[in-house]
This record gives structure tokens, sequence and C-alpha cells, in this order.
């Protein structure tokens, strides 16, 4: 039995998969800070709060010195959630478990570009998974690197602190990173979103709206709020402010 069967046996909501990053802004929340032992529940009320998608951070030990979770806690909690399931792999070899996290529910595969798979043949199968594809950049990782693979993803994700942790503060000469990634997609036609990850809270998130990043993954700072719906929507009320002045 797969995992996605296995967890259909849950009596849980069936989610529908939504294979479209609507908004302007979108906040995904990293579960890496979250109390994973009421996963289920701390999922549901950001759902209800209005959270745009479900941030996973996936380490294995060897491409970063941390272990987190897998397959099995995604596909759990893909069977309890509507929200879209974003998935950064922060492991060796991603293009190995592809398939797997796919079936377990992901709807979005971000992989590093510094790994030791071949980036185009990693980003077709995500996308012959029939799952959206995006490239990480580490902090040192110059931005052209990613130039090669840019026609073909949906994300670029770029690191605002070194990956591995959560609760690190904001590396700032990233925004020049997002910058340069934005403008390269006006110049040449291509419509990757850019995400960013890491140290994002109600200083940084300002910063990097401006210089183009669409989806924020916020980790420590959300769960560190007594109301996070209420810290949720100062970000995209700022976010709304910048774009009305025509910074963003
Ligand atoms: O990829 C990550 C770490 O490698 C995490 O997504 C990131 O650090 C989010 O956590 P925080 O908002 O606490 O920095
Ligand atoms: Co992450």
């Amino acid at each position: 039995m797969n995992l996605r069967h296995a967890a259909e046996k849950q009596n849980c909501k069936v989610r529908e998969r939504s294979m479209t990053l609507l908004k302007t802004i979108q906040i995904s929340a990293s579960i890496l800070s979250a109390d994973m032992a009421n996963l289920t529940a701390v999922t549901e009320g950001l759902e209800r709060d209005g959270l745009d998608m479900l941030h996973f951070d996936v380490m294995d030990g060897q491409f970063v010195p941390n272990i987190t979770f897998g397959m099995p806690v995604l596909a759990a909690v893909d069977h309890c959630t509507n929200l879209f399931l974003d998935v950064h792999l922060m492991i060796a070899d991603p293009i190995r478990y592809v398939k797997q996290f796919a079936e377990a529910g992901a709807d979005l595969i971000t992989f590093h570009i510094e790994s030791n798979s071949d980036p185009a043949a990693t980003i077709a199968a995500i996308h012959e998974a029939g799952v959206k594809a995006g490239i990480v950049l580490k902090p040192n990782t110059p931005w052209e690197e990613a130039i090669p693979y840019l026609e073909q993803v949906e994300v670029v994700l770029v690191m605002t602190v070194e990956p591995g942790f959560g609760g690190q503060s904001f590396l700032w000469d990233m925004v020049e990173k997002v910058k340069a990634l934005r403008q390269y997609a006006q110049e040449h036609g291509l419509s990757y979103q850019i995400e960013v990850d890491g140290g994002i809270n109600a200083e940084t998130a300002p910063r990097v709206i401006e210089a183009g990043a669409e989806i924020l993954v916020i980790g420590s700072y959300l769960f560190r709020q007594a109301d996070p719906k209420a810290a949720m929507n100062a970000i995209r009320e700022e976010a709304a402010g910048l774009s009305a002045q025509g910074r963003a």
C-alpha cells in the first residue's frame, strides 16, 4: 500500500489540490517551528486564519547538518488540510525522492541547485509527477547560476539564511539577489515566482516584497505570535501599501 493510499484511510477530509498560485503575496508557514505533537490542530488553525501554504523543510543530515521529517508526515498533513503544500528538499541527490514526495501530496517541490542531482533532470521529474518545480539558491550561490533553469521553473527560492535551521537572522545582502532575479524575469518575460526563506518577520518582509518576492516563508516569527492571523494580515497590508505606492 502506498503512502497516499494509507493516508486516505484516515478519517480526514480530502484536500482539493490547488495547482494555481493566485494571490500576489503568499505566506508559506514553515512547520519546522510548529508544535509537532499538535500538527493537525496547528494546520487547521492556520488554514482558518487565511494562510496560503504550508512549508515542509525536509533535511537528511547530509546536505545540511540537521534531520527533520519526510513523506509520512507530508502524507498525513495532506489528508487533513486543503492548504497548498510547499516542500523544500534539503537532501542529497533529491531526484531520488521526487516521485515519493509527489505521491505524498506535494504541490510544489523545490530543491537545491547545489545538490548533486542534475537540475534539468530533477525539474523534468517534478513536472512529470504533476507538481510545480522550483530551484533553491543558498546565500553564497550567485543568482546567475539559476539562469539555465529559469525558463523551466515556476518558483525560484532565495535562501535568506544558511539552510539547516529555523530561527536564524535574515541576511540583508539577499535583498539584492531577489532584485536581480525580479529584473531578469521582467527583462526576459519569464513568469517564475520568487520565494524567500529564512528570518522573515515584520521588519524584513516589506524589504523582500519591495525587491520582488511574492512567496514568503515564515517560521519562527509566525509561531511566536499570539495572534498569527493579525501578523499575516499586517504583512499583507504592508504589501498592499507598497504596491499602491508602486514600490512592489
Ligand atoms: O529552510 C529553512 C531552514 O533551512 C526554513 O524554512 C527557514 O529557516 C524558516 O524558518 P525561520 O522563519 O524561523 O527562519
Ligand atoms: Co525552508
